[in-house]
């Protein structure tokens, strides 16, 4: 008797393990699938998502942005800050209250000391279709000097040429990832459409890899410090021959038949579509709007002056970014250095147009 009802205990026990071992795996395949379907396959893209649903359930149980409490180690000595001293010469902070980073308003160390604590992930997003993969090189490796050092980050590089990517030395704790997707025979059709691929790269794999996001254009290079302090929940950058120009002088969309469309009487600042970011989840949430702008304005044959620049800008008026970058951190070969400006940071190389883009 007792013999038996041991072994029927032992027998029901398996029992029950083996039905949550079996509700685990239909759990793990079910969500695997969902997340990690094949890129551009066009059977996978037409599955219908309810949108409620992506907003809530799926996203936001899988986004690690968050967050966290500024914590600042015993011990730390730096320079006493000021309310009296500080930069005169440029306006260092927005009418909502969003800081505009320049050079002198913080401290680096500080900064990246109470950011390191956090055990942050960086994602960078770069495309470089068709001959624009000849700037992956240049782009990395100053990167690699120069950007989140002693970070994680994680590079996401969108090519149709994988095999030309180069093979650059990261260091520790730096990771890069190549994903295939179509090219081009249109320059303003490769720039746009990085809304959507964007935001689809977030939801199948960004989302779990990293907090913040970064996405930048490939024809650049780094010159100097880029650390925590370009760190927000929503980050965008002042366009580098725009930021002494009245809004009447902005490039926004300026024709009412278009979802970019911004008023004369409105508009903060114009800022580069070269460069946006903030926390994964605010990102996704930018990424999907101008996307969806996008594909209406495409439906009623227009096309925003500035493309996905404009639908950038049109989100940010009416969404405030929360942080913003000085043009330190978009600045433009082209241009002649100005004395707000005490240091480069990023800047877009020269590039002959006719010989780089597919078309004209
Ligand atoms: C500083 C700045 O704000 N620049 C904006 C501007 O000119 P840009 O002259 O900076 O545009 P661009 O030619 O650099 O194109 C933008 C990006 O798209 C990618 N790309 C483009 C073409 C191509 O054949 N292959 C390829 O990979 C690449 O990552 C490139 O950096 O206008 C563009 C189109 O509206 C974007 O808004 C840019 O962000
Ligand atoms: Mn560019």
């Amino acid at each position: 008797m007792y013999h038996f009802s041991a072994n029927a205990k032992q027998f029901v026990l398996l029992l029950i393990v083996g039905i949550v071992l079996l509700l685990g795996y239909v759990h793990y395949s079910f969500f695997n699938e969902r997340l990690n379907g094949v890129w551009f396959d066009s059977s996978n893209k037409d599955i219908p998502v309810d949108e409620d649903q992506r907003n809530t359930s799926l996203s936001k149980s899988i986004f690690r942005s968050r967050e966290q409490n500024i914590i600042s180690p015993e011990r730390l000595l730096y320079k006493q800050p000021s309310v009296l001293v500080g930069r005169t010469d440029v306006v260092a902070v927005t009418p909502w209250l969003a800081p505009i980073v320049w050079e002198g308003t913080f401290d680096p160390d500080l900064v990246d000391t109470i950011y390191k604590s956090m055990n942050i992930t960086i994602a960078t997003t770069v495309f470089a279709v068709g001959k624009y993969v000849r700037f992956l090189r240049d782009f990395l490796e100053t990167a690699e000097k120069h950007f989140m050092v002693d970070f994680n980050v994680r590079y996401y590089v969108f090519t149709d040429r994988p095999d030309d990517v180069p093979s650059v030395n990261l260091s520790q704790g730096r990771h890069l990832s190549v994903i295939q997707v179509p090219g081009s025979n249109r320059w303003q059709e490769i720039s746009a459409r990085r809304m959507e691929i964007i935001q689809t790269a977030i939801e199948r794999q960004i989302s779990r890899e990293a907090d913040y996001i970064f996405c930048l254009d490939v024809d650049s290079k780094f010159h100097a410090r880029w650390g925590a302090e370009s760190l927000g929940r929503l980050v965008a950058v002042i366009h580098p021959w725009f930021y002494q120009a009245t809004r009447d002088h902005f490039t926004y969309e300026r024709r009412p038949a278009s979802t970019a469309y911004i008023p004369m009487d409105e508009g903060d600042y114009y800022y580069a579509g070269a460069l946006f970011g903030g926390f994964v989840e605010d990102v996704y949430t930018l990424t999907k709007v101008c996307r969806n702008q996008l594909e209406e304005d495409a439906r009623n044959s227009i096309e925003a002056a500035w493309q996905e620049e404009s639908h950038l800008n049109r989100y940010l008026l009416y969404n405030k970014p929360s942080k913003l970058l000085s043009p330190e951190y978009q600045w433009d070969d082209k241009k002649t250095n100005t004395k707000e400006v005490k240091v480069i940071r990023f800047s877009s190389v020269v590039k002959n147009y006719a010989e780089i883009r597919p078309n004209v």
